[in-house]
């Protein structure tokens, strides 16, 4: 059987985005082989539209997988994309998007790009989650050059570390370690941030599952809410991202606002009887 999929990206994060509206299921071992660059199509992430729980106001259901198979809270780039087709599907400019951490409202914009209610930042120990009790404004945690990360969760665990230059930082050597590291029960996600200026910030992210990538939706929103506790930056700052630029913004009620683009690279088709069950 043959199944259509679209090759996506949010500022080079990209995905290989399925229909599963019919019932296919989105497995780990199936997310991991179409992850794959070198024997499946390649992705940063494996997205499955789904259709929204009973009862729920949302447009379709969002599962995300990792290339390694695991599954996660949350992909703000995922979710602009997705938004964007559900808006083209159903021709409102305004809709929601269920995943496993919540309801995420969406907007597109005239100029194309999409503006997502990411929810609430979570700043307790327990939601991030961290193995012991601990401030996650300022987390005991050393790697090689970097440490005193901030941690929060975006319906998804991130750990910042604030740095002077970006530059110089050998993130796939530290980024693997400090992802596995004890305290995170859960794994991290970690990013690396030099704030150039109140309003700007600099950013590249080592993705729990999935290791360096071009931009982390749920990455930029979660360091500029540990950037604004911090008062290294105000509530609303742009993260430039190796891809390109996010604009972020964590709302008074604690919500947190992420605009971005959106891009097609291509439409193909699956041989789903070629991935494993
Ligand atoms: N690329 C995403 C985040 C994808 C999930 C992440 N690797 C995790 O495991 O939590 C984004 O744009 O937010």
């Amino acid at each position: 059987m043959d199944v259509p999929f679209l090759k996506m990206h949010g500022c080079g994060n990209d995905f290989v985005v399925l229909d599963l509206r019919a019932g296919l299921a989105l497995t780990p071992a199936r997310a991991a082989a179409i992850a794959n660059r070198r024997t499946g199509v390649g992705c940063d992430q494996v997205i499955g539209i789904e259709p929204a729980p009973a009862g729920s106001r949302a447009a379709a259901f969002m599962r995300i997988r990792n290339p390694d198979g695991s599954e996660a809270g949350a992909c703000g780039n995922a979710t602009r994309c997705v938004a964007s087709l559900l808006a083209a599907e159903t021709g409102r400019t305004v809709l929601a998007i269920q995943t496993i951490s919540g309801t995420l409202p969406a907007e597109l914009l005239p100029d194309g790009r999409v503006r997502v209610d990411m929810g609430p930042a979570r700043l307790g120990w327990q939601e991030v989650p961290l193995a012991e009790a601990a401030d996650t404004l300022h987390l005991d945690l050393t790697t090689g050059p970097v440490s005193d990360p901030a941690a929060c969760s975006m319906g998804n665990p991130h750990a910042t570390f604030f740095v002077d230059d970006l530059g110089t930082l050998p993130i796939t050597t530290i980024g693997p370690v400090l992802e596995h590291a004890p305290l995170f029960p859960n794994r991290a996600n970690i990013g690396f941030a030099q704030v150039l200026a109140p309003d700007r910030i600099r950013l590249r992210v080592w993705e729990r599952g999935a290791g360096l990538t071009l931009a982390c939706g749920s990455g930029a929103c979660a360091t500029l809410v540990n950037a604004a506790r911090r008062g290294l930056t105000g509530r609303r700052a742009t993260v430039v991202v190796d891809g390109g630029e996010l604009g972020i913004e964590w709302r008074d009620d604690g919500h947190v606002l992420m605009t971005g683009p959106v891009a097609t690279a291509f439409r193909g088709s699956l041989a789903w009887e070629a991935l494993p069950p």
